[in-house]
């Protein structure tokens, strides 16, 4: 199979991760005879050192040019001060926006050699397998307008969360699908006590309900979802939120599995173009040290070969590999609570290792 790839490197650790994660696909390349081109874009920090700009032209097209993209992680202490358009987190949003990657899905699935690594107890996580389908490209992260203001003779700022209606039906009809083909219930997690953006949701939500009656619908507050994701993760299946909130729940649920570091995510789009990227930052207290963990990303790319490729067995070998260096006790510096670690490299050699001794070749 041929197949024209986009590479966002991105600032920080979205490098390193991002380079290794190329190489773990390179083996898989030559293992299963496809052909992988692989071209490489501008994007976050790097870009606006290199083009004065976060998201250059340039890279949008590389993207629009391809057949999936993978993404590092952009953002870093050396931009914190830029004006608001010339921050690295703009370049994310832009391409998000720009291939209108609405439906992010971030599987929160435990790995059994993990179970004592994580933040809570085995007997709390043993099974836990849910996904957060958090809405991209709508919500205070893109609301007009953000800025800062003069309120009652002071200063003050404003950011806006504003949802239309077809955002929203359209993020909610991603959840019940996905819920129609796994264990049939969807939680959808709102503020609707107090917003007016989560009582449409909510609306919407029951409405779009009507059409799968085999899916069971809850609404959730969002503070008693935070606690539920500690006190009963295993009650959830598919949890649909919008933006800001999809993005911080997300965070929270990867310390069920142990690390930042392990949670992958594809963020798919309406054209049938899709980004895939993990769930973590550019982590700048731990970049440059190859020491931070691939996993996400390597999993990342693994949702891409299955989602984007259609390419379900070579998929399950990367997924494999990746449970067998668990398995094995291998660990990066995050999941080794001081112990021995390996580097990010040598995750990935170890990886390579497995993929190149596996059995099924397909055709
Ligand atoms: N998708 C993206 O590009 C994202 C970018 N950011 C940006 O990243 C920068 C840093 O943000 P933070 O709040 O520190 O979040 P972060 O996700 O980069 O890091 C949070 C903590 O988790 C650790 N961590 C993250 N990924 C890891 C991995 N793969 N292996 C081992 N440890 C890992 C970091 O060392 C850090 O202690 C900021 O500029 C932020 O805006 C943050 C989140 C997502
Ligand atoms: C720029 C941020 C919205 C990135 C982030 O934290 C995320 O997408 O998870
Ligand atoms: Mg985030």
């Amino acid at each position: 199979m041929e197949k024209t790839i986009a590479l966002l490197p991105g600032d920080g650790i979205g490098k390193e991760v991002l380079k290794v994660t190329v190489d773990v696909l390179k083996a898989i390349e030559e293992h299963f005879h496809h052909q992988f081109q692989f071209q490489y874009g501008l994007i976050g920090g790097d870009a606006i050192d290199q083009t004065g700009t976060p998201l250059p032209d340039e890279t949008v097209e590389i993207c629009k040019n391809a057949d999936a993209v993978l993404l590092g992680a952009v953002g870093g202490p050396k931009w914190d001060s830029n004006p608001p358009a010339l921050r690295p987190e703009k370049g994310l949003l832009g391409i998000r926006k720009q291939l209108d990657l609405y439906a992010n899905l971030r599987p929160i699935i435990t790995f059994q050699s993990l179970l004592d690594e994580s933040a809570l107890k085995r007997e709390y996580i043993d099974g836990v397998d849910f996904i957060v389908v958090r809405e991209l490209t709508g919500g205070l992260y893109f609301g007009e307008p953000s800025e800062r203001i003069t309120k009652d003779g002071e200063e003050g700022a404003v950011d806006t969360l504003i949802y239309k209606r077809s955002e929203i039906k359209r993020i909610i009809v991603s959840a019940f699908e996905m819920a129609s083909k796994r264990r049939k219930h969807v939680t959808s997690v709102d503020k609707a006590n107090v917003l007016e953006t989560s009582r449409l949701w909510r609306e919407i939500a029951e409405e779009v309900a009507k059409d799968y009656p085999d899916v069971t619908l809850e609404h959730m507050l969002v503070d008693n979802a935070a606690m539920q994701l500690i006190n009963a993760p295993k009650r959830f299946d598919v949890i649909v939120t919008e933006n800001m909130f999809g993005d911080i729940l997300s965070d929270e649920a990867s310390m069920i599995t142990g690390s930042l570091g392990m949670l992958p995510s594809a963020s798919l789009s309406s054209t049938g173009l899709h980004l895939y990227e993990p769930v973590h930052g550019s982590a700048p207290d731990i970049a440059g040290q190859n020491i931070a963990n691939p996993t996400a990303m390597i999993l990342s790319a693994a949702m891409m070969l299955r989602h984007s490729f259609d390419l379900e067995n070579e998929a399950k070998v990367l997924e494999d590999a990746v449970n067998q260096v668990l398995q094995s006790g291998k660990r990066t510096a995050d999941l080794a609570k001081g112990g021995p670690s390996i580097s990010t490299e040598q995750l990935a050699e170890e990886i390579k290792a497995i993929i190149a001794k596996s059995q099924t070749v397909s055709k």
